[in-house]
């Protein structure tokens, strides 16, 4: 394992920020962390790094809990980078590689090599006061290059970019991750997990809440949206005749609890009737089905209610994301998602007991 974290607790003052978090990333494997606006992830990092010291638990990374011995074997790409803009690219790539040790013609060999891979050629020889937020972002990635580490730790690497900055951004870790880096992400966006990652965590409320491999996560959306130039009233009524989770507007129709048999049916309806269909679309990606789902299910209560050496509250499975079977649009309390159901099974509530506090029992 190249990261291994048991049970972690980090507290900044009485606000308890991390609350016996475990988690593995195995080398070559590029782990994703979704988490809401202080969760904890840049905290997280600043732990594997050995910036921060943890309140309990163990973090250890290629094997060892000296994580200050083990910097020089990661690359640290922060959200916000501080630059020295007097410099060009290139004169700052040579004295951060000083900073880190290397020297002569391997520093000018490793300089000129990471240049070329963050696409900066042109403008190496340019002031940084010059760049643009994805050029000093590519040119963070290049630093992080220099001690040619086999972990990269990287923070939100594509905020505030334009979309030809995230682009470049992207395609140069995707470039990474294709060289057999260990990749630890933290990021907000659910775009980034899908193209980069092999696993993703949910960080809510201090732990993982929920684990899943991408892959699995490449399923047909359980709610799907179709846009049509025109639907008469009596196509309408024929469509939301079909099933209680198919509602219709004159140029939209919504499939919640979608099939590909209901699918397939609605779409041999509209052909039939020669309506044109203009797009067909999830309306939220499993992935981020998977993200609300977890961000939501871990409550307060539960978590204070956890012991503290229980397992990870949730760790998915394929047939755990299996759309729920019943209709998504039931009342609340008749019956509760799969994760749900899961996740209070793993607090003790399945016989019977319920997540209240004592005082109301
Ligand atoms: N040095 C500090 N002292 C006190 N509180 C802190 C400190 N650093 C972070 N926090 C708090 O800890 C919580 C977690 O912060 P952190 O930056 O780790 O979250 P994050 O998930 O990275 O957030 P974001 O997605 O917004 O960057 C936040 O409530 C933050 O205000």
């Amino acid at each position: 394992m190249v990261i291994e974290i048991e049970d972690l607790s980090k507290s900044y003052g009485h606000h308890d920020v991390l609350r016996g978090l475990s988690l593995r990333v195995a080398a070559g494997e590029v782990y994703g962390l979704l988490g809401p606006n202080g969760a904890g992830k840049s905290t997280l990092l600043h732990l594997l790094l050995g910036f921060l010291k943890p309140n309990a638990g163990r973090v250890q990374v290629f094997g060892s809990s000296n994580l200050e011995a083990m910097r020089a074997q990661i690359g640290y790409i922060p959200e916000r980078q501080r630059y020295h803009t007097r410099y060009t690219a290139r004169e700052y790539l040579h004295f951060m590689g000083e900073m880190s040790g290397l020297y002569g013609s391997e520093l000018s060999n490793r300089v000129e090599e990471l240049i070329v891979l963050v696409d900066l050629e042109a403008d190496a020889n340019r002031m940084l006061n010059t760049f643009s937020k994805g050029m000093l972002q590519r040119l963070g990635v290049a630093q992080a290059l220099l001690g040619d580490p086999s972990l990269l730790l990287i923070d939100e690497p594509t905020s505030g970019l334009d979309p030809s900055g995230q682009r470049g951004v992207l395609d140069l870790l995707a470039s990474l991750r294709d060289r057999g880096h260990t990749v630890f992400l933290c990021t907000h966006y659910l775009h980034e997990i899908e193209y980069l990652c092999d696993r993703v965590g949910v960080l809510a409320r201090g732990q993982i809440a929920a684990e899943a491999r991408v892959h699995d996560l490449r399923m047909p959306s359980s709610n799907v949206m179709i846009e049509v130039n025109l639907l008469e009233p009596e196509l309408r009524n024929q469509l939301q005749a079909l099933s209680m989770g198919i509602t219709c507007e004159p140029r939209m129709i919504q499939i919640r609890q979608n099939t590909p048999q209901l699918q397939t049916e609605v779409l041999q309806i509209l052909i039939n009737a020669g309506v044109a269909i203009l797009a067909l679309e999830p309306l939220e990606s499993p992935l981020e089905q998977f993200y609300t789902q977890a961000v939501q299910s871990v409550t307060p209560a539960q978590v204070a209610q956890r012991p503290k050496k229980e397992k990870p509250v949730f760790v998915a499975t394929p047939a755990d994301l299996a759309p729920p079977k019943r209709p998504v649009t039931r009342p609340p309390g008749e019956g509760e998602t799969l994760l749900n159901e899961l996740l209070r099974r793993s607090s003790g509530s399945a016989n019977g007991e319920t997540n209240k506090p004592e005082s109301e029992k």
